[in-house]
């Protein structure tokens, strides 16, 4: 029998001593030039991505948002099956979810990758395909980090409670399988100390450090539960070597082998 998801990303990190993950946002318009005219600019770019950063990638984020074309989904296929090929794990970024027929055509995307980001506002039918794939993880949005992140999931319900307490307390209630993540952002370190104590055994996918500039301390303080969780970086990471031309790749894994040894330092500060 498949090993869970979070069973087989515990391992991984351990394995390579990291729990940063590697967004592969490949925005074609930031891609360099002599990858411009390839096939596939996006698979050309993401393959000498991950070739520079796969030693320090507890997964690969790819956002579906940047592979929302034909060629776009042909580049993620390749990219995926790759990333696989380096035995690292595909969490794909595509905050899914639909009523029930619709959704169950989504949740096949998780016969392409190890886990997904769903979107939980549809409620509990709507995210019941994903949830019922025991083998992969579910990462339920909860506090996003950007700045609108507040108009919504900061409100008080009559309870006192805010919504994102609300979206752990059910995320916590649909965990049957143990697949079930959250998404808390890096620049809401507030909220991440809280819904670590409300839920202290769901791990977290961490967007918004790099780019975002969010707080990689509290990242790693509460994201991980059981020293399982993830801490992404895109931008900061795959376009490192944005005006590098050709060693672009080399300033990315730099880049990712920077962010592990920041987070470890917090890591082993625990
Ligand atoms: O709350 C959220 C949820 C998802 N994201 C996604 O993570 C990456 C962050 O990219 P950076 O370049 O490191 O800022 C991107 O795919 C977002 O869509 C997020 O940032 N916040």
């Amino acid at each position: 029998m498949t090993a869970a998801f979070f069973e087989r990303l515990g391992e991984r990190i351990e394995r390579i001593d990291s729990v940063v993950s590697v967004g592969l946002d490949a925005d074609p318009d930031r891609i360099p030039e002599h990858l411009r005219e390839r096939d596939l600019p996006q698979w050309a770019f993401n393959r000498r991505i991950i070739d520079a950063t796969h030693e320090y990638a507890a997964c690969y984020k790819p956002n579906a948002a940047f592979y929302e074309s034909s060629e776009g989904w042909r580049s993620l296929r390749e990219t995926v099956a790759y990333a696989h090929g380096k035995d690292v794990p595909v969490l794909l970024d595509a905050k899914r979810a639909d009523i029930g027929n619709t959704t169950r055509q989504y949740a096949n995307l998780l016969d392409e990758v190890d886990a997904i980001t769903v979107n939980p506002y549809l409620g509990r039918d709507s995210l019941q395909p994903f949830l019922t794939r025991a083998d992969k993880g579910v990462f339920v949005l909860c506090r996003t980090s950007n700045p609108g992140g507040a108009d919504l999931q900061d409100l008080e319900l009559a309870s006192g409670e805010p919504v994102y307490e609300r979206v752990a307390a059910l995320a916590d209630l649909w965990n049957e399988h143990g697949n079930v993540g959250l998404v808390v952002g890096a620049t809401a370190p507030e909220e991440l100390a809280d819904l670590r104590k409300q839920v202290p055994d769901i791990p977290f996918l961490v967007p918004g450090v790099g780019a975002q500039g969010g707080d990689a301390e509290a990242a790693v303080e509460h994201g991980l539960a059981d020293g399982v969780g993830l801490v992404n970086s895109s931008r900061g990471i795959i376009f490192a070597g944005e005006d590098r031309g050709e060693s672009f790749a080399g300033a990315a894994g730099a880049a990712a082998k920077r962010l592990r040894t920041r987070l470890n330092q917090y890591r082993s500060d625990g």
